[in-house]
């Protein structure tokens, strides 16, 4: 029987389950992604974390230091994707606290590159998500109402729409954005984001103070995203003619600290592991026939 360790941790509410691998033994399919993530079946998570070196079997990583661990990061329906923003800094905490990692600075192999990361002892870990690349134009659409917006790559897609400008009292945006239905997953231009897109909205409160929403690909609205973060402040910034900069994004699970410089970019905020515990054989089985 297979013998499967978990931790359960977070970042802004942005929630995950981490699972510990180093010779990357588990078969993590698809279906065990769903059921672990499924809130009512299983232990519920916006997505998954394996935590594996970057050399062991089944990891494709050529261009990577085999001896970094590798954040194999999995949504919540099932998709392995590139990046996620505060899964690393989660898996950060993780890695510092089982001892597997000294506490400071390193390194983390993800599917976009090595990322450098810095956990302090306060848990606040700071990850340099790197060059933010702004695209073109596009739109994204909610309850039949249409958002201007522009892709930003931070390693994963996404449609970051900035609603309005500080100093535009025309309408109340900060009730817009909380009356958006996110419930649905917006409408986005597929010729524009072929492999689908992350979509955020984010309103400047004051200038380096902002509020924001997203809707995650593969996994629905989430109560924070770091990726998405970093996006929508280079989306705020590019609104009022400014390419770096400093803004602090209250997101509906805490706050984050977002530092856009020329060909960087840092993202800062609370990780937390919540539980750990091991999962029941016969689930874990049944789990991946579904
Ligand atoms: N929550 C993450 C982003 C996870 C990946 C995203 N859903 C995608 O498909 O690109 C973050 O904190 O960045």
């Amino acid at each position: 029987m297979t013998d499967v360790r978990f931790i359960k941790g977070h970042g802004t509410q942005n929630d995950f389950v981490v699972l510990p691998d180093a010779d990357g033994d588990l078969e993590l399919t698809a279906q065990r992604v769903r059921a672990l993530c499924d809130r009512g079946r299983g232990l519920g998570a916006d997505g998954v974390l394996r935590v594996v070196r970057t050399g062991a079997s089944g990891v494709s990583a050529p261009d990577l230091d085999p001896d970094l661990w590798f954040m194999d990061y999995r949504n919540a329906d099932g998709s392995a994707v590139e990046m996620c923003g505060n899964g690393v800094r989660v898996f950060a905490h993780y890695l510092v606290e089982s001892g597997l990692v000294s506490p400071g600075e390193f390194a983390i192999g993800t599917r976009s590159g090595p990322k450098q990361v810095r956990v302090d002892v306060d848990g606040i870990v700071t990850v340099d998500m790197g060059a933010v690349r702004i695209g073109a134009p596009s739109t994204a659409v909610v309850g039949g109402r249409a958002f201007d917006g522009v892709a930003v790559d931070v390693g994963n897609p996404h449609l970051a729409c900035v609603l309005g400008s500080a100093d535009d009292q025309a309408e109340p945006r900060a009730e817009v954005l909380s009356g958006l239905d996110l419930t649905v997953p917006p409408t986005y231009d597929s010729g524009v984001f072929p492999a689908g897109v992350n979509v955020e909205f984010i309103v400047p409160i004051e200038e380096n103070l902002a509020r924001m929403r997203v809707h995650e690909r593969g996994v629905g609205e989430t109560r924070s995203c770091g990726t998405g973060t970093v996006a929508a402040v280079a989306a705020v910034l590019r609104s009022t003619g400014r390419s770096t900069g400093r803004v602090l994004v209250d997101t509906l699970g805490g706050r984050l600290t977002v530092t856009i410089g020329h060909d960087d970019s840092q993202l800062a905020g609370p990780a937390v592991l919540v539980a750990e515990g091991r999962l029941d054989a016969l689930w874990w089985q049944q789990a991946g026939l579904d």
